[in-house]
């Protein structure tokens, strides 16, 4: 037998993505990976310390971290508190450029995190050494991850029901709009490499958001669970030099015609029911906008923008913050618009107890909200839909429909099964 000489590369001495994030798994380290839209660069964080507790999201005070924030959020909006969401502390962060090389940066705040930091890079060296051969990075991995969908044979009955309920409610005045949802669950033949999934979802969606957040057994009371999702819906966005971001984003059509082929945005069109069920998303964001005597804001659109396998219409909204002398906007934002009319609904109150009466699922993070928080100076939370929740070998998908008093309960629920099929399609690679 011939032994090789040959002295280990740089690059085989490196951890690969899947390393890091085995070794969070492994040692209940709560960990979140993005990609923000049109960017190539992949962030991972790792939170070291203490529990995960849900926490005020103020942009302006956090140190660099990731929130993820449940839908039914029980901050009152008349009582000026801040949003909260589950908040992990970037101790540990990574880049991920686009050949899968990591570059890593040491961030703990106080000197005892410094020993669980020096325990966590000694797990990641020991899965190197371990022989567990980083696995090329990109989409372009081989394994075949393979999933069925599981029969749930009242599901469209159900959902289609509630849809129609919905509508009477809204011809008989009692709201203008709301947000049903849906799951579909399906099973894993084997318990999936979470990194493979979010690299194919990269590729598939250049333009969305994609997340993985790892939630270890205890976080708010709930068992293990990883959520992953490629949103196209920026929420709250305030970047390093003060501009302020958000959207009004509804309506739903495919981007496909019946033959496959691709439609141009262009030629995309819309019913007089979408564009009512965009404008009221719009007037919900003027509306905050108003609450805060705000009126130095620049509106574009509605276009169509194309998000994955479907095209949306979309208003863009922005502020330069330095311009307004109103460094808080983020945060003030953030309070007022979550859960907005894209995922709630009009007026909120009431729509909110429609929602919490009909579903017959907990919605937890989906329609809720996900972002980093102060990291290279900027914050960028998007609004948590396309996402699903892993537990072990099974996942449970989440669609909603907004619905006016024109919405047909077989059309919205083929709509919720064309946004499922976004996360779908992209892992399939
Ligand atoms: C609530 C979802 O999408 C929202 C975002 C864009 C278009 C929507 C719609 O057409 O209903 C929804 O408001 C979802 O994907 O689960």
């Amino acid at each position: 037998m011939i032994a090789s000489s040959a002295k280990p590369t740089a690059r085989q001495l490196a951890p690969s993505l899947s390393h890091i994030w085995q070794t969070a798994l492994d040692t209940n380290q709560p960990a979140a990976l993005w990609r923000l839209p049109n960017q190539t660069d992949k962030r991972l964080i790792v939170h070291l310390g203490d529990k995960l507790t849900e926490q005020p999201i103020d942009l302006d005070e956090l140190r660099p971290g990731f929130a993820i924030g449940l839908f039914d959020n029980p901050t009152d909006p008349n009582r000026e508190e801040m949003a909260k969401a589950f908040y992990l502390h970037a101790d540990l962060q990574y880049t991920i450029d686009g050949n899968g090389q990591v570059e890593p940066k040491r961030d703990v705040p106080t000197a005892s995190l410094n020993p669980l930091a020096d325990a966590f890079q000694v797990r990641v060296r020991a899965a190197m050494q371990a022989g567990q051969e980083p696995r090329p990075s990109g989409a372009g991995s081989l394994s075949a991850i393979e999933f069925t969908e599981t029969t749930q044979p009242d599901a469209q009955r159900n959902f289609e029901d509630a849809v129609a309920e919905a509508v009477r409610a809204m011809q008989a005045g009692k709201f203008w709009k709301v947000v049903i949802s849906r799951t579909k669950t399906i099973e894993f033949a084997e318990q999936p490499d979470v990194t493979i999934l979010f690299d194919r979802l990269c590729a598939a969606y250049p333009a969305a958001f994609v997340s993985a957040v790892w939630l270890p057994e205890g976080t708010g009371g709930a068992p293990a669970q990883i959520w992953l999702s490629a949103t196209p819906e920026r929420l709250v966005s305030v970047e390093a030099d003060g501009v302020f971001r958000t959207v009004a984003l509804a309506g739903t059509q495919s981007a496909y015609y019946p033959d496959g082929t691709l439609k141009r945005t262009a030629d995309a069109l819309w019913s007089q029911k979408e564009i009512e069920e965009q404008a009221l998303v719009s007037r919900y964001i003027i509306g905050c906008f108003k609450k805060i005597r705000l009126r130095e804001y620049v509106e574009e659109g509605p276009k169509t923008a194309q998000a994955g396998n479907l095209m949306h219409l979309c208003t863009q909204y922005t502020v330069d913050t330095n311009a307004v002398n109103f460094p808080q906007l983020g945060t003030v934002m953030l309070r007022l618009l979550h859960p907005t009319s894209a995922v709630c609904g009009m007026p909120r109150p009431e729509a909110l107890h429609f929602i919490q009466t009909h579903e017959r699922h907990d919605r937890r993070f989906y329609a809720g909200f996900a972002g980093p928080v102060n990291i290279d100076a900027a914050s960028h939370l998007f609004v948590h839909i396309r996402c699903l929740k892993l537990e072990g070998k099974t996942a449970t998908l989440y669609a909603g429909a907004g619905l006016t008093e024109d919405s047909d309960p077989q059309k919205e629920w083929l709509e919720t099964e064309m946004k499922c099929q976004t996360l779908l399609r992209g892992m399939r690679g």
